[in-house]
């Protein structure tokens, strides 16, 4: 591959397309070919995301695979999860690189159908595009993009389990809204948003299927994983509290050498002394851990933050590029959060 990546987004009209080029505007080995839209075909990019005024000049073009591949080195597929699966297969025959970033992928084709009870359209393995877990991104051409809030969850519990130490793992999530897309929804009206927090899908989230998968690929022996997400009056992040409980008497000083050593030379990860907080992530790809012991229930309550739009989606999926097409990991994407 040259210097210079040329790279497509589809779907650059919702909020991860916006974010994506609004990350990929300050990468040194990208340049932007083409943003999809179908509803704003020959509009300004910038009237739809105003943040990025003065930055693009590009218009959102309505554009098939066909197109997309003359253009394109890399795309990124940032559309609603079932409509990938459309999209993917003729980008991947032509020797296109794909980042799909909607849940299409991210399952084996077993687990995809007990989950979505249908047959997958287009039953091909895609690698799970968790950096931090699967090294082989870098011998790849198709990456599934991580869920938002798998990310965070299975980084919470990653260490313990690849360990062999967990017995059980509850997750407890908490949301932004823009974790829903662009698309007003009744869940999304102000009133129905603002100072509440609402909890859904208690037991039934697709996400946990996601996050058993990984968690299980580490410790064939962990069954027992829960899952339970909320969303909250926030912009954008998610802050997940794991409660593992672990079949081991574990100091603090044995979990955070277990985290520390896990989590070596993974620059994104951040194991704190403190608790995480959104604020201290927002707008970064950086997953913040911190964690205390209760050592009387044999349970470590650990706290992990993302931003959803960034670690949790488009952050990630730039990752996933530069290891991708062999560059630093952090290219383009190493910058601080955007307050405390
Ligand atoms: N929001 C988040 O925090 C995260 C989202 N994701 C996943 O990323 C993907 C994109 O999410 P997000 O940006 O939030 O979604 P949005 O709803 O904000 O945007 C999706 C875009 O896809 C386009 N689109 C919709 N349907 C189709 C279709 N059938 N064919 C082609 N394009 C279509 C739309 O553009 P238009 O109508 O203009 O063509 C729309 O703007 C989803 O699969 C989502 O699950 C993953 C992690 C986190
Ligand atoms: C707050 C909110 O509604 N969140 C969405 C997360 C959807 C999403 O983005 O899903 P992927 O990460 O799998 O692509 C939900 O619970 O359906």
């Amino acid at each position: 591959m040259t210097d210079m990546i040329n790279a497509g987004i589809v779907g650059a009209s919702g909020y991860t397309g916006g974010e994506l080029m609004r990350l990929l505007l300050n990468h040194p080995n990208v340049n932007i070919e083409a943003a999809t839209s179908r509803r704003l075909s020959g509009e300004a990019v910038s009237d739809t995301h105003k943040h990025l005024r003065g930055f693009v000049d590009l218009k959102f073009e309505d554009l098939d695979p066909e197109e997309i591949k003359e253009r394109c080195d890399v795309v990124f597929v940032a559309v609603p999860h079932g409509t990938a699966m459309n999209i993917v297969p003729e980008l991947i025959d032509n020797d296109v690189k794909v980042i799909d970033l909607s849940a299409d992928y991210r399952l084996k084709t077993d687990i995809f159908e007990q989950v979505y009870g249908m047959e997958h359209a287009d039953p091909r393995d895609a690698v799970f595009g968790l950096v931090e877990l699967h090294p082989e991104i870098k011998e790849e051409s198709f990456i599934a993009n991580p869920g938002c809030y798998p990310t965070g969850a299975t980084l919470s519990a990653a260490p313990l389990a690849d360990a062999g130490l967990l017995n059980m793992a509850i997750f407890d999530s908490k949301s932004g809204i823009t974790g829903a897309g662009i698309n007003p929804t009744p869940a999304s009206h102000y009133p129905n948003m603002a100072e509440n927090v609402q909890a859904y899908k208690l037991t039934t989230h697709r996400h946990r299927a996601e996050i058993f998968q990984e968690l299980n690929r580490l410790d064939a022996n962990l069954t027992n994983v829960s899952f339970t997400p909320h969303v909250v009056p926030s912009i954008r992040g998610i802050l997940t509290t794991a409660h593992l409980f672990v079949n081991d008497d574990l100091s603090v000083e044995d979990v955070r050498g277990i985290y520390s050593d896990f989590y070596k030379n993974k620059p994104f990860v951040r194991v704190l002394d403190d608790i995480p907080s959104l604020g201290a992530v927002r707008g970064s790809n950086f997953c913040d851990i911190g964690f205390e012991v209760d050592a009387n229930n044999g349970r470590i309550v650990v706290i992990s933050a993302i931003d959803n739009l960034v670690k949790g989606a488009s952050g990630q999926a730039i990752q996933n590029m530069n290891v991708m097409c062999g560059l630093d990991e952090t290219t383009g994407i190493w910058t601080p959060a955007t307050s405390p």
